[in-house]
Parts: structure tokens; C-alpha cells; sequence
């Protein structure tokens, strides 16, 4: 058995987990993750009760019951650099025994669901919508650094790769799936299906220009016209392609549910940002005990 080094698995003196601060029995098998840690409480709120308070850095926790459903909360940051950090922390908490220091024989999978703020590259999604990802293509290389040839959609990869012509220097896209059964079990006539990108910054990664140039023009348009198998590019934001990398090489389920507040094709933002959040926190926790 490997017996992981107190370097690699690192617990704080109270046996948590290094940065999330959380001890096994700290969390749920239904985790909401949120980018602001102000935004916990925002979900919290509409509780039964809250057990768990922990907060350590951005990873603000409450642990509680929705309508006798017990659910996690837990906020990311901003970045798939962060989600790094918190989806393989949260498999330690499953997936590791923190006494022997070595990986469970039996695996738990968790259900894993992103609620975060987003912006359409697509006209007809507007703001103040609800887009579900069931794809979600990562500008980032995080996922490059794991064993993921298997995760990614080699297809789309090659598509997308031919279509951008991205500069050498930048790291290849990469496509990943939400989990399909979260789809089909979050879908409704009321919020769009999308395919989501997660970029590595909010300004020229997103293809924003406030001072500085870009190095391509285009690439905005050229994200939101890109087609294939019948899907489009629908929204950017900065942490969902790594929450389905990841979640899908560790054996979780994940999906994300973004609220749209910005129109980038019409240039529009929502007059209301906390009600826009509030729509899709509240269909979420439907959902969820649905
Ligand atoms: O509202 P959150 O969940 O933070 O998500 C979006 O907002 C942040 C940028 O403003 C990025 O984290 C992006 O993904
Ligand atoms: O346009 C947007 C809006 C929210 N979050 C992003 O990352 N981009």
C-alpha cells in the first residue's frame, strides 16, 4: 500500500485537510461550489439548518440540511489554479484515510455542482438566464499536467485547435463533459443547455480590452462561432472546465449552473447581479431534492 508522505498529504495539527481546513466528517456527498465566499451564505440562508462554519483563505465551508438534504458549500476563489486545490482535497476527504495515510480500498463519489456568475458570447442567451453546462472546454492547462487523455473529448480538442489557430504559445484547449445523468436531472424549458469556456483571466483571456491590446482581435468572435456536432460555444467564466476534468478523472459527478450577467455580443450586464445569483441558487436547491 502507498503511504503518502507528509509532504504530499498535507493535515494540519487538528487532522484537517491542508487549505480547505476540513476533517472527513465536515462535508457532505452533495457539495455546491461557488467562486465569491460571500456567496455561501447566500445558498445557506435558505437552510434548515447549518452544522459546519469553517473558513481558511477564499475556502469559506458551511455544511448543512436543505429541505432534510444534507449539502456542503464551499467557495473556490476565482481560477481553475484553485480548483486544483479544492477537488483534490475533497477526494482526500473521501478517498484517503487520514490515519494510515493511505487511499481507501472503496471508492465515494461525490456529486459535485458549480453555481457561479458567467457571460454569454451568444446574442440570444441574454442576461439574468440560467445556463447548465454539459460541456465545458478549459483555455487553462491544468488538466495537461494529469494522465487526462481519457477525460477529453479528443474530437472537439481537435475542431476547436483548427478552428482558433490559437498562438503556440498558449496551452491547447481542452473539452470535458459534465456528468450526464446531473444533465438530464437539471435540464428544464426554464435555462439553456451550454458548452462553457473557462478562461485564465476575466480581461484578455476572455478577450475584454479595457488599456491593453490583444494579441488576437478575434477570438472572441471566433469562440462564438464555432460549431461542432451541433454545439456552440455558449458562455466564459474561469473554473468549470476543471471541475470536469478533474471530478471525472477522480470518479465524481459534476455539473455547473451559471447565472448569465453579461451579454458580451449585445454588451449588455444585468441591473441586478444578486437576484440573477439568487435565480439560479434557488433552482439549483430544487433541483437538487427534486
Ligand atoms: O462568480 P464566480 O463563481 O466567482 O465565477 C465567475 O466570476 C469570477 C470573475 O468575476 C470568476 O470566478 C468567474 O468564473
Ligand atoms: O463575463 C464574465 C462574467 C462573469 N465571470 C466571468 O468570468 N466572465
Amino acid at each position: 500500500m502507498n503511504h503518502l508522505a507528509a509532504s504530499e498529504l498535507i493535515l494540519n495539527n487538528d487532522g484537517s485537510i491542508y487549505h480547505l481546513n476540513l476533517r472527513p466528517e465536515h462535508i457532505a456527498e452533495t457539495i455546491l461550489l461557488v467562486g465569491d465566499q460571500n456567496r455561501v451564505e447566500k445558498i445557506t440562508q435558505y437552510f434548515d439548518e447549518v452544522e459546519v462554519v469553517i473558513q481558511k483563505r477564499e475556502f469559506h465551508t458551511q455544511t448543512g440540511t436543505y429541505r432534510g438534504k444534507r449539502i456542503s458549500v464551499i467557495s473556490t476563489g476565482i481560477g481553475t489554479d484553485n480548483i486544483d486545490i479544492v477537488l483534490n482535497e475533497l477526494d482526500a476527504l473521501v478517498n484517503i484515510d487520514f490515519g494510515s495515510r493511505e487511499i481507501k480500498k472503496q471508492n465515494t463519489s461525490l456529486n459535485i455542482i458549480r453555481i457561479g456568475t458567467s457571460g454569454s458570447i451568444q446574442k440570444e442567451i441574454p442576461v439574468d438566464s440560467i445556463v447548465i453546462s454539459e460541456l465545458a472546454v478549459g483555455f487553462d492547462s491544468l488538466l495537461h499536467f494529469y494522465q487526462s487523455d481519457e477525460v477529453q473529448l479528443q474530437d472537439f480538442n481537435e475542431a476547436l485547435e483548427q478552428h482558433l489557430n490559437t498562438y503556440s504559445r498558449n496551452s491547447k484547449p481542452y473539452v470535458v463533459a459534465a456528468d450526464a445523468s446531473l444533465v438530464e436531472k437539471f435540464n428544464s424549458p426554464e435555462v439553456y443547455l451550454g458548452f462553457t469556456g473557462s478562461n485564465v483571466g476575466f480581461y484578455a483571456p476572455q478577450g475584454r480590452v479595457l488599456r491593453l491590446p490583444l494579441r488576437d482581435d478575434n477570438m472572441k468572435d471566433k469562440l462564438a462561432q464555432f460549431s461542432f456536432k451541433g454545439k456552440k460555444i455558449t458562455n466564459l467564466e474561469m473554473e468549470t472546465s476543471a471541475i470536469f476534468g478533474l471530478s471525472k478523472m477522480l470518479g465524481h459527478k459534476a455539473l455547473s449552473v451559471n447565472a448569465i450577467i453579461a451579454n458580451r455580443a449585445t454588451g449588455n450586464f444585468t441591473k441586478d447581479g444578486a437576484q440573477a445569483v439568487d435565480n439560479a441558487i434557488r433552482y439549483t436547491l430544487e433541483k437538487l431534492i427534486s
